[in-house]
């Protein structure tokens, strides 16, 4: 590489400027969620490792819930599954079922625990039927298209939606300086496995957690405006606004109802992150201008 050298000076007063930041989420949990359109490049999944294992050798206590949607689509066209969707939560029968437990509880979690372990962190991967830490029931979804003159509940099969997070193993491993690293696979009583979209999992996990700010890492520069801009704070009666004028539509729907239940359940920030910028979790964290768009039930 033919980067010129930093001058030390630099380096330092970098480093000195961070220590405000570092005094005020020092002790305390950031849950990030790591989305699959985050993680398709080799520098975004070693920068984001390396981010989780610099938060916590600060004394910050990290934990990732990841989704992995890409990957898993891409397993089903592999084996002839048809991907399909409906409100952004991806049909689930008991063929995907299976598949959305190899591709998320293996491959996509082992990956992260691997490369933060590889950058000197101590990760853990779970998923929520360790400890049946996430408990879940069947999400029931209210579909209308333009013909319908009233909308409908329709099954969509092993899709979950959250009962209840047990928190006591996470608190167990962060307080043992072990990074947790959990996939959205929920179960309910009878043992059942259920597929929950990773921005409700994060949610609740940060709301169960008490945490400090829930972080979700995604494709875009932040939740844009109806000219294309992007917003950098809103409070929660903005997002109900931006909701109803239909600014906020598709994936951002599920994004945005969970930052606002995780602010509304006590949760002191919520912000949607660039996941394409190289450290943009630690950008968030350690400077005041921050990456992207973030909401809270308070104004100051
Ligand atoms: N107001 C908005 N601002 C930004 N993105 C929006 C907005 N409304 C809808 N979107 C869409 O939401 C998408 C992000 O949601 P999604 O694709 O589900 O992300 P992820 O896979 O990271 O969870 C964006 O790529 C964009 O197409
Ligand atoms: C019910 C549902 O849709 N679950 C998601 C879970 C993964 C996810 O949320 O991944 P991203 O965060 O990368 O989109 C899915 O099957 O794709």
């Amino acid at each position: 590489m033919n980067e010129s050298p930093r001058d030390p000076r630099q380096v330092v007063e970098i480093l000195s400027e961070a220590l405000p930041y570092i005094q005020r989420y020092s002790g305390k949990t950031v849950v990030v969620k790591y989305g699959g359109n985050a993680m398709t490049e080799d520098t975004l999944i070693d920068s984001f490792a390396r981010d989780m294992v610099l938060m916590k050798e600060v004394g910050i206590n990290p934990v990732v819930v990841h989704g992995g949607g890409p990957q898993i689509g891409q397993l089903l066209a592999r084996l002839n599954i048809e991907s399909r969707f409906v409100n952004g939560m991806r049909v689930t029968d008991a063929e995907t079922m299976d598949v959305v437990e190899m591709v998320l509880g293996g491959l996509v979690n082992k990956s992260i625990v691997t490369q933060i372990n590889q950058c000197g962190g101590k990760a853990i991967g779970l998923t929520g039927k360790d400890n049946a830490q996430i408990l879940a029931r069947q999400l029931k979804v209210e579909h209308r298209t333009p013909e319908m003159t009233a909308s409908e509940i329709i099954d969509i099969g092993h899709v979950g939606e959250v009962e209840h997070i047990s928190t006591d193993l996470i608190e167990m491993l962060a307080e043992r300086d072990f990074i947790p690293v959990i996939a959205p696979i929920g179960v309910d009583r009878k043992g059942n496995s259920y597929n929950i979209n990773a921005d409700l999992v994060a949610g609740k996990v940060a709301e169960a957690l008490k945490a400090e700010k829930l972080m979700l890492l995604t494709n875009v520069a932040g939740l844009q405006d109806a000219e294309g801009k992007v917003m950098t704070g809103l409070s929660t009666e903005q997002v109900d606004a931006l909701i109803a004028d239909g600014t906020i539509y598709g994936g951002m729907l599920p994004k945005i109802r969970c930052a606002l239940d995780a602010v509304k359940g006590g949760v002191d920030s919520a912000v949607i992150v660039d996941g394409r910028v190289v450290h943009s979790t630690l950008l968030e964290i350690f400077t005041d201008a921050g990456v992207g768009t973030q909401i809270t039930d308070h104004r100051d």
